[in-house]
């Protein structure tokens, strides 16, 4: 089949996340096996405005599907929210013949593509964030690798918590979605689980959550703490102060987002990085690439920014039955 694009650019962008190596891959390769250009482009949108490339062929994403972080760098870009950013980004495309864009990252990275596609340059997004929390995709890389450093970390804490008999606060990472903590707090048999789509209630969320399982006979106790849903050091002193307990705080920070991904990660990354540029051989252009019912398919960006997602009601519950006894 004749393809619509002749030459295509690659970034990643937004919070790095295990996998985003696997799909850089995925999109060079099949992009060469299509007769198509790839161009790195490095440091995300900051990058395209810069004009910061680097050729890409087969060899240079040779041994990097089992490497975390990403070989393209990644950055925010203030600059490109901006119309003038765009404009620069728009005519880096136009004076290096790109005539597609392959963006992984999360929300943020799919509006700035979403406004690119503006300016006529064919766009395709990729889901790559650990916080899961694209709307319209049940998955996105990095999701799983980090939801299992973060279950291996606090397996360990729960460890000297018990011996101690202590009250162990979790900080993951999520400032405004709850996915991975929620997760994490049921894979790890959580105490009290907080996310940032209810309001914290000290009282109804955490301690009645360790009375409960103090009164079924626990001596120790884990609560995980979205970051964005309160923190975990305010929570730490809360509980020392209501209830008299001498709580250990951990924040795992950055640890989630490193380290090789998993299997799921590099397949589902590298079936995402094949489709994205399938999509835009065909001509198609402003779409996301999803996973839906293990199925990859791929949605108008309009369309999928603009659903709302909310936490999985049956998880939540699940979690709320589970957490306190
Ligand atoms: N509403 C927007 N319009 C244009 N560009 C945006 C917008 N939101 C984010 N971006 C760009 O995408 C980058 C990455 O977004 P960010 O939210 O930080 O990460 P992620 O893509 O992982 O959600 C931002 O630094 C900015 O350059
Ligand atoms: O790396 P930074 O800039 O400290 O950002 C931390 C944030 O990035 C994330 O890890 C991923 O978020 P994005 O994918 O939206 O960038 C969040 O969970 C976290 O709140
Ligand atoms: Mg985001």
């Amino acid at each position: 089949m004749e393809s619509a694009v002749k030459r295509i650019g690659v970034l990643t962008s937004g919070g790095d996340a295990p996998g985003m190596n696997a799909a850089i891959r995925a999109v060079v390769r099949t992009a060469m096996k299509n007769s198509i250009e790839c161009v790195g482009i490095r440091r995300g949108w900051a990058g395209l405005i810069a004009g910061d490339i680097c050729p890409m062929n087969s060899g240079s994403v040779s041994r990097i599907i089992n490497r975390g972080g990403t070989i393209l760098y990644t950055a925010r870009s203030d600059e490109f929210r901006t119309p003038e950013g765009q404009k620069k980004a728009a005519n880096t495309c136009k004076l290096l013949g790109l005539d597609g864009i392959v963006a992984i990252g999360g929300d943020g990275t799919f509006r700035g593509a979403q406004d690119l596609s503006r300016f006529g340059v064919s766009v395709v997004g990729v889901p790559g964030t650990i916080d899961n929390d694209i709307v319209c995709t049940d998955y996105t890389i990095g999701f799983d690798t980090a939801a299992n450093t973060a279950v291996e970390c606090i397996d360990r804490l729960r460890d000297t918590m018990q011996s101690h008999e202590r009250c162990s606060v979790v900080e993951v990472m999520g400032r405004h979605a709850g996915y991975l903590a929620l997760y994490v707090g049921v894979a790890v048999g959580a105490t009290a689980v907080l996310v940032p789509e209810h309001q914290y209630d000290f009282e109804k969320h955490v301690a009645e959550k360790i009375r409960a399982a103090r009164l079924g006979g626990k001596t120790n106790f884990m609560i995980v703490v979205a970051e964005g849903a309160a923190s975990a050091m305010d929570v730490g002193k809360e509980i020392k102060e209501h209830l008299g307990l001498d709580p250990r705080v951990t924040i795992l920070g950055h640890i989630q987002r490193g380290g090789s991904p998993t299997a799921k990660d590099r397949v589902l990354a590298t079936r995402m990085g094949y489709e994205a540029v399938r999509v835009l051989a065909e001509g198609m252009t402003n779409r996301v690439i999803c996973v839906r019912d293990d199925q990859i398919v791929n949605v108008d960006i309009d369309e999928g920014l603009a659903m709302k997602k909310t936490l999985n009601a049956e998880e939540f519950e699940v979690m709320t039955v589970m957490t306190g006894v």
